[in-house]
């Protein structure tokens, strides 16, 4: 069984699968494969789940994180049950990464405009996949995009301007909305949007606030310094308290709600969401579970294998899921670069971890040469399992 993670900024999942096929079946022509390309919940993980369910992206022309306009790819399973509204789709880091980053002003609106649509198809569930994010908005953006308005302070608590009763009424978009809004007008939002069940995947369990929270441990990615994160961190302090005001459920420690700038404080709070390890549900969606438990050899991948990779990503999903299978399958990451002693990688179930690096070499040259690298170690480890079976 072959089920890589992709290796970021390089290739896709489905590429990295691809590539281990070939190597496998160089050295292994007669092996029967299966091969789920897989992802931890953020970017990538709509790809996964459309593989597997052979229909194609569909597509929304609404905003990016800044506010410009994009086209963004979501899907329908092929039974209209479930939609996936992937955030780094709609509002994803990289699509804005073409000019200076905007820390206080990224926004979610574009993906609640999103699961706007997949509510308009009709689905009964919606996976909300998060990870990869630009900003760190609570999730209010979201809320926006699905109707709902964010009432700010009075007129008159706010100075004067020339454009009088309006200019205190409108909130900024993004985080630095949050330090303004004083209420949730829930009218407008969407009438599906309350009669489905909302599933969360998280790539992350970082609660919301605090020293491990959205703001402090993903706010300098997204372009925060200094003053700006203790500002965002404040700001869904505020934004948690009203939520919590207003619907009753406390977000603020909550695990997972950390992910992509806090939008499952939203979901949580208002939709009821349910929040999910992300690399874990994607491989239950895409039917890894029994798949790991047929195989006789599992070969899976990413770009670093370090001490993340074993804290909840897809290898130490992998691992899990093989060490309770009852052939204990064993588990080798073909990867880029292999931070993580053996000792640890073998206690998350894997069994061996190798870099597809031919020798000293620079990683611009290494990321071109990825795809014969990683056949060429896939067919290695192949020669090397069927040695030890034949003997
Ligand atoms: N083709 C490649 N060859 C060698 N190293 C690579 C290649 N692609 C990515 N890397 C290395 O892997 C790093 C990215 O790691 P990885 O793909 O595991 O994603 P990540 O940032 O750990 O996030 P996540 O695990 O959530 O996907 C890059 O910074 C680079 O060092
Ligand atoms: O989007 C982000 O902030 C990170 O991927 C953590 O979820």
């Amino acid at each position: 069984m072959i089920a890589p993670d992709s290796f970021k900024g390089s290739a896709t999942a489905d590429a990295v699968a691809r590539h281990i096929a070939d190597g496998v079946l160089a050295a292994a022509p007669d092996a029967l494969l299966t091969l789920l390309p897989m992802a931890d919940g953020g970017e990538g993980t709509l790809d996964a789940l459309l593989a597997v369910w052979g229909v194609p992206a569909r597509e929304l022309v609404t905003v990016d994180a800044i506010g410009r306009p994009h086209t963004a790819r979501y899907g329908v399973s092929a039974d209209g049950r479930v939609g996936v509204v992937e955030l780094a789709a709609a509002s994803g880091l990289p699509d804005v990464s073409d000019v200076a980053l905007q820390p206080l002003h990224a926004h979610t609106r574009g993906t609640g405009a999103v699961a706007a649509a997949v509510l308009d198809a009709g689905v009964e569930e919606v996976l909300v996949c998060l990870g990869g994010s630009a900003s760190t908005d609570g999730g209010a953006g979201l809320l926006t995009g699905l109707g709902a308005r964010l009432v700010a302070h009075e007129p008159a608590t706010v100075p004067s301007s020339t454009d009088g009763e309006l200019a205190g009424r409108v909130v900024p978009d993004g985080g630095e909305g949050l330090a303004r809004v004083v209420g949730l007008d829930l009218d407008g939002l969407h009438p599906r949007a309350r009669e489905v069940r909302w599933r969360v995947a998280v790539d992350v369990t970082n609660p919301l606030v605090g020293e491990r929270g959205a703001a402090a441990v993903f706010g300098p990615q997204k372009g925060a310094r200094g003053s700006d994160v203790a500002f965002l961190d404040a700001a869904l302090v505020r934004w948690a308290d009203l939520l919590e005001r207003e619907t009753g459920v406390r977000t603020h420690e909550l695990s997972g709600a950390g992910a992509a700038g806090g939008v499952p404080a939203a979901l949580v709070a208002v939709l009821g969401a349910e929040l999910e390890h992300g690399a874990t549900l994607v491989a239950q969606s895409i039917g890894l579970p029994a798949a790991v438990a047929d195989a006789d050899l599992v070969l899976t991948g990413e770009g670093s294998f370090d001490s993340q990779s074993v804290n909840g990503k897809v290898a130490d999903a992998i691992g899990t899921l093989a060490a309770a299978a009852p052939g204990r399958p064993p588990v080798v990451v073909l990867a880029g670069q292999v931070l993580l002693p053996a000792q640890r990688a073998r206690a998350a179930g894997v069994t061996a971890a190798f870099s597809i690096a031919p020798g000293p070499i620079d990683l611009d040259e290494l990321v071109g040469r990825t795809g014969s690298r990683l056949a060429e170690l896939a067919a290695s480890v192949m020669s090397l399992y069927l040695g030890s079976v034949r003997r």
